[in-house]
């Protein structure tokens, strides 16, 4: 059995697995790009039943953790429309014990979940507030909810779990409301994530006209004072305002940087593992692999999935760097990144 992390013939690691638990929503978000799912868009409560059990997930995780996934990420869809979703998380703890395990939720339901996914050992949850005008909010999301988000948010925080607030920016809708945004995350003394539109499923309709460059909200936080510091993940920079609050910037659109550090494989909600967000073509089919066998052999199975999976991973957004990009010196070479990126057609 391998006790090692997977890299990728790009020489990224494999480190975070994300899960799709489920294709249902209770929101119809503008933007929603449901992890990439060919499905297209959210589907209504009740018209999809989830496909894999409390029980597939487990192998998941064990299968997972030894090949050192050590991030485990709970999406959707919205994840808590499951009415499984405590036995899920129960069971990827179980065998992935070590690990740190989060959810990403509109929120909307959290208020009832949030201990009860805390006592079976979920660490944290990243919450949408994409705005605090509840008009505004109604318009992303085509759901009246922010109250029911606000208090999903305070009820996490009183059991301790570990709380980022995501914010999707849209041109015209919330992008001038960054510095409230970043008030009230101080005020609760969480994370404000930001994140830049994607032309991904929904998110590609009228995305000319919905898309804010984070950028200028980087040059606006810079003249405010704040720091920058590198993470690993995505090289995602993140800013440390003067008071101390931490604004996180995913800026995935059109940037190799992103996609260099980019750790992760996804499990969609059928069970197909994919290599990328916008990967089209067939993935690794993980459930016939792990259905009906005894466990160890479905173990073995899903290892050979991620094995699978992870040698069609690649950057997808990438530089295209030719030779009279790189600079010689006395000294040696010295790359200059070009300007320009390149995209793998998949
Ligand atoms: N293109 C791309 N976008 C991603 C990827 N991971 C996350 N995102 C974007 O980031 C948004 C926020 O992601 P979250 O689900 O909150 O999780 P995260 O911030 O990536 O993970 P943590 O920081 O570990 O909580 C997603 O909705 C996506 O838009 C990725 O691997 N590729
Ligand atoms: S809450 Fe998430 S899954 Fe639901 S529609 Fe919005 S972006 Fe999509
Ligand atoms: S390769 Fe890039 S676009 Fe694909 S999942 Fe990773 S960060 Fe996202």
């Amino acid at each position: 059995m391998l006790e090692k992390r997977l890299i990728d013939a790009y020489g990224r690691p494999l480190e975070n697995l994300r899960i799709a638990v489920t294709r249902e929503c209770n929101y119809n978000c503008i933007f929603c790009h449901l992890e990439g799912d060919p499905i297209g868009k959210p589907q209504k409560i009740g018209t999809m039943p989830p496909e894999l059990t409390p029980e597939d997930y487990s192998i998941v995780a064990e299968a997972a953790s030894k090949i050192g996934i050590t991030g485990f990420k709970l999406t959707g869809g919205e994840p808590l429309v499951r009415n499984d979703i405590v036995d899920i998380v129960h069971n990827i703890r179980k065998y992935a014990q070590n690990s740190d395990i989060s959810m990403t939720t509109n929120g909307y339901l959290l208020e009832f979940y949030a201990k009860k996914l805390r006592d079976v050992g979920l660490n944290r949850v990243n919450i949408s507030i994409h705005s605090l005008n509840r008009e505004t909010y109604y318009k992303i999301t085509g759901v009246d909810g922010l109250e029911k988000a606000l208090n999903g948010l305070d009820e996490a925080l009183k059991y301790n779990l570990k709380v980022k607030i995501n914010a999707s920016i849209v041109n015209g809708l919330n992008n001038n409301e960054v510095i409230e945004l970043i008030k009230f995350a101080s005020d609760k003394k969480v994370t404000l994530q930001l994140i830049e539109l994607q032309p991904i499923n929904a998110g590609s309709r009228q995305f000319n006209s919905l898309h804010y460059p984070l950028s200028l909200i980087e040059d606006m936080l810079i003249k405010n004072g704040a720091k920058v510091i590198n993470r690993k993940l995505h090289n995602r920079p993140i800013y440390i305002m003067p008071d101390g609050t931490t604004v996180e910037m995913v800026k995935s659109y059109n940037n190799p940087i992103f996609c260099a550090g980019c750790m992760r494989v996804r499990l969609l909600a059928d069970g197909t593992l994919t290599p990328c967000i916008n990967w089209r073509k067939p993935g690794v089919s993980l459930l016939p692999r792990i259905r009906n066998k005894p466990r160890e052999v479905a173990i073995k199975n899903a290892i050979d999935a991620f094995i699978e999976v992870n040698t069609l991973r690649r950057p997808y957004t990438l530089y295209n760097i030719n030779t009279n990009q790189y600079i010689t010196n006395n000294d040696g070479a010295r790359l200059v990144l070009p300007k320009k990126s390149i995209k793998f057609n998949y």
